[in-house]
């Protein structure tokens, strides 16, 4: 059975141990190993990062380096099997499948590279799923704020069948915010985009960081995104093998130096 989040649950536990003045999500030596049959792959290797509130970081690596994992358990989608995970103050590994569902609707916001909108439902319907699903009556002038606020007020009664690439990635980003998450992770968002939409989706992300103080984590494989981040961490091998911030005049970093740390990285492995 499917219990909405009215239950109060999260309020109470969260006032005994939220830190609004800590990182949005924090991961202290966390390790993960998954099991293929007979095989065991450590995907992550005692992982310590924050990730501040207000800022973009990207994350960054080779394939099979461990990004999908450290989102996955970051997101109490997976579990980690030793270390401690932070969301909003919350002991992820604390917490028993229901309860973690539960900070997932509330302080959590996704993101993913195929949209993943309800195909039947229009755009403003998607967008107030989230609500609907944590036992929340969506009210219209919210919902239609959330789209405004991603370029879409007129497209509120499209099915995604109706919008472009972009247009659909905007409606999931809304969705994403409509619960004014802690956090919102973002897997790959414009690998199925074009250059144009892409760069429309990032600048997207960068001003809800900007204007409102959402902390977003993307995974990306692409330099040029990376560079919309404040900060690109670079995985190898599960662990945290190099970070790179924006400088101090705001600058993002270059696309062409996150490139280059990748590729000596690569080389270096
Ligand atoms: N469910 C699973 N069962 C077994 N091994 C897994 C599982 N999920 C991931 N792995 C392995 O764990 C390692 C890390 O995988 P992960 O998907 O986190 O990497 P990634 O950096 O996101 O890769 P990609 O860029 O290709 O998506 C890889 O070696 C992968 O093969």
């Amino acid at each position: 059975m499917c219990r909405p989040f009215a239950d109060g649950f999260l309020e109470g536990m969260t006032t005994a141990t939220s830190t609004p003045t800590g990182p949005a999500v924090s991961l202290l030596r966390v390790t993960k190993t998954h099991h293929a049959g007979a095989q065991r792959v450590t995907a992550l290797d005692g992982i310590t990062l924050d990730f501040p509130r207000g800022t973009l970081t990207a994350v960054m690596g080779a394939s099979g380096s461990g990004k999908s994992t450290l989102l996955q358990c970051a997101a109490g989608i997976d579990r980690a099997d030793g270390g401690e995970i932070r969301v909003d103050g919350v002991d992820v590994r604390a917490l028993d499948e229901h309860e973690s569902t539960l900070l997932r609707r509330s302080r959590v916001g996704f993101v993913f590279q195929s949209f993943n909108l309800v195909s039947a439902l229009t755009a403003e319907q998607n967008v107030a799923l989230p609500l609907r699903l944590a036992g929340r009556r969506p009210e219209p002038a919210r919902v239609a704020a959330a789209l405004a606020e991603v370029g879409l007020a007129d497209r509120a009664r499209h099915r995604p069948a109706e919008l472009s690439g972009g247009q659909r990635q905007r409606v999931a980003i809304a969705r994403a915010l409509i619960t004014r998450p802690a956090v919102v992770f973002a897997d790959e968002p414009t690998g199925a985009l074009d250059s144009k939409a892409s760069r429309d989706v990032l600048r997207l992300l960068r001003d809800v960081v900007d204007a409102r103080g959402q902390t977003v984590v993307m995974v990306t494989h692409d330099p040029t995104a990376a560079a919309f981040a404040d900060r690109v961490v670079l995985l190898t091998d599960g662990r945290v093998a190099d970070e790179i911030h924006r400088g101090a005049d705001g600058a993002g970093v270059p696309a062409e130096t996150i490139a280059a740390r990748m590729a000596w990285l690569e080389e270096l492995c």
